[in-house]
């Protein structure tokens, strides 16, 4: 008999029907996010589950006795209870190195776009304001090549990050995380900073750490003080490493001058978050890792994670919280 697994969100035919291959498998077909009163009611009897960022919590787990394995469709894993998992003996997978190229784009189309502040003149142009402004000097943005880079989180993603700002743009780049990786200090020429230093001398400083509760509101009201008031913030990791209302009042007061976001303390973001009426910041809807390319290559290991799951118990891409439960099986 196959194992039974659950597919929690919508996946390619080709995905299907390598799931198929190996699995008895049913799937969420409504619309939107799937409800979790729906994935705990279809966890009961499933040995597995590709899910993308759902809220694996202990009341689900107590209620899906048979699972194993939680494979999510993203490299952040957030919002799995790590110690809930370990406690019921599940497994979660995520999808690492596959979206690393495609969420550095992103980061620097959010760094030039806030710079070269192209969403804002974009909608001067077709409001047809353009002949209209007082002085061509209303439209000037601020340098990104040879400006200094402070990188926040230097893992898979942050090290693409650092290949265009110093190959691509000429810039200084500082870097900030746990541990400094002197091979990347040699290769591009980048130095390790403590995150205060990492601030005060930054022009563009870009957030791509886990959310963990050490990260959670690490940029709040003292951080943004000790950023230059020229300097512009980007967020390309997760809402809740910024605390929203710290940078709210900051770009207010002027402490630092604009902000390129891919992520949200609470998403969909509220559309009366006062984020959304400010020129000086660009926004997104959490599509970091969102192209074709990209996004099939992450489903296809989501599947992959999930059938070794299932049929070994031992997936490719445990998350490293969990990787003390393979040993045990072992
Ligand atoms: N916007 C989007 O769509 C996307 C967002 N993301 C987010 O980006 C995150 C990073 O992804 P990825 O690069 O693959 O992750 P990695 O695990 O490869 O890298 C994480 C980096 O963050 C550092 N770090 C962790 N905790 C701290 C801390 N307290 N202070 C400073 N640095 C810290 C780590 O330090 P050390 O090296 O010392 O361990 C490491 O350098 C994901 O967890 C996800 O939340 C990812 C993809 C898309
Ligand atoms: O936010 C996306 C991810 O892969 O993590």
């Amino acid at each position: 008999m196959k194992p039974k697994v659950y597919l929690a969100r919508p996946v390619s035919k080709e995905v299907e029907a390598y799931i198929g291959e190996h699995c008895d498998y049913r799937k969420w077909e409504g619309k939107g996010k799937i409800p979790q009163d729906v994935l705990m009611e279809e966890l009961k009897d499933a040995e597995g589950v590709l899910v993308q960022n759902a809220s694996v919590t202990n009341e689900l787990l107590e209620q899906a006795p048979k699972l194993k394995v939680i494979s999510n469709s993203a490299v952040g894993y957030d919002s799995f209870d790590l110690e809930a998992m370990k406690q019921h003996g599940v497994l979660g997978t995520h999808t690492p190195f596959v979206l690393d190229e495609t969420v550095a784009d992103l980061a620097f189309s959010l760094v030039l776009a806030t710079a070269r502040r192209v969403p804002e003149l974009n909608n001067f142009v077709k409001q047809g304001k353009w002949g209209k402004q007082k002085d061509s000097r209303q439209f000037f943005g601020t340098d990104v090549h040879h400006a200094t880079m402070g990188i926040v989180g230097m893992g898979r993603i942050g090290e693409k990050i650092v290949r265009r700002a110093r190959l691509g743009f000429e810039m200084e780049v500082l870097y900030n995380s746990r541990t400094p990786k002197p091979e990347l200090e040699e290769k591009y020429g980048i130095a390790y900073s403590d995150l205060e230093n990492l601030l005060e001398k930054s022009d563009f400083v870009v957030l791509i750490v886990p959310l963990t509760p050490e990260t959670h509101h690490l940029m709040g009201e003292e951080q943004f003080k000790a950023m230059k008031d020229s300097a512009i913030l980007i967020n390309c990791a997760r809402g809740a490493v910024v605390d929203e209302k710290a940078l709210i009042e900051a770009l207010e007061k002027g402490e630092i001058s604009g902000a390129g976001l891919d992520v949200f303390e609470q998403e969909p973001v509220s559309p009366d978050n006062p984020l959304l009426q400010m020129d000086q910041v660009v926004v997104l809807p959490h599509i970091g890792s969102a192209t074709e390319q990209t996004r099939a290559a992450m489903l296809m290991k989501a599947a992959e994670n999930l059938v070794a799951g299932v049929t070994t118990g031992v997936p490719e891409n445990v998350v490293k919280e969990l990787q003390g439960l393979l040993e045990t099986e072992s």
